[in-house]
């Protein structure tokens, strides 16, 4: 579970702060998938970064299945597997070795990691490229690549940063099951996306955030309930003021 409380984060540019996050809160609960909806620039990334200890927050906290992020930062990460917006494969390594490197720094030994690999490979649709170097490998290559990596230690928690930027239908249809599955293990999920149909397709719980604030919080019905409106993509824009972003 991640419980998320009263987040900011302020970055200086020369034309003035920019807020990114004013006060961010909700809880992801395990079994559930979270999804983060909102416009470019609306500070999901920024939020992720903090909920994965990659940027500490000026104000507020995160705790990680009881755990604070800022205080326990170490065993905060071993319970989360994330995938950053920046996918980084090492491109000289094969995608195997890519994963195989990242199980090695979880403490994994190689035997237990070769069968997590062979799992994962199969579950993302990898093997025709699991062997080959990541250097020409295509987007959705490496973003399979790199989830397979996020997840090798299987981790409790999932952090996914717009998971299916760039994937075709097939592995972005591959990558949904992927996530009800790990839902259906108890996981907690959470995951950002600009999309409003792919958020209401596969999440138990939305948090919409707009200009670094959440602007409303809840279940598919609850958001409907909220915004007087019967259809998810019309209370989505209602809640969110515009429609500028919000398409596929
Ligand atoms: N390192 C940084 N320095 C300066 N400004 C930043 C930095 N990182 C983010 N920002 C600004 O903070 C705001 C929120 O950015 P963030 O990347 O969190 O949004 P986002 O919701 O993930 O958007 P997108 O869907 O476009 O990825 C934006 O105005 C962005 O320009």
């Amino acid at each position: 579970m991640i419980e998320v409380h009263d987040l900011h984060k302020t970055f200086k540019a020369k034309s003035g702060p920019v807020h990114a996050v004013r006060g961010v809160g909700f809880t992801a609960r395990d079994g559930e998938i979270t999804g983060l909806l909102g416009p470019n620039g609306a500070g999901k990334t920024t939020t992720l970064r903090m909920l994965y200890t990659l940027m500490t927050p000026e104000r507020g906290s995160v705790r990680v299945d009881g755990l604070d992020a800022q205080r326990d930062a170490t065993a905060v990460r071993r319970r989360l597997g994330v995938l950053p917006d920046a996918r980084g494969v090492y491109k000289r390594l094969t995608a195997r070795e890519n994963i195989t490197y990242f199980g090695r720094l979880y403490g994994m030994d190689d035997a237990t990691i070769a069968v997590r690999i062979d799992e994962l490979a199969r579950t993302l649709g990898m093997e025709d490229f699991l062997d080959r170097r990541t250097e020409g490998f295509s987007q959705g290559q490496r973003t399979k690549t790199a989830i397979a990596r996020a997840l090798v230690h299987s981790p409790r928690n999932v952090i996914l940063d717009e998971p299916t930027n760039g994937l075709d239908v097939m592995t972005t249809r591959g990558l949904r099951a992927f996530l009800q599955e790990l839902r259906a293990q108890g996981h907690c999920v959470i995951f950002s996306s600009h999309i409003m149909q792919e958020v209401a397709a596969l999440c138990d719980r939305i948090v919409i955030i707009a200009q670094g604030e959440v602007r409303a919080n809840g279940t598919p019905d609850e958001l409907r309930a909220q915004s007087g409106e019967d259809n998810l993509e019309d209370a989505f824009v209602q809640l969110i003021g515009t429609e500028e972003g919000l398409s596929a």
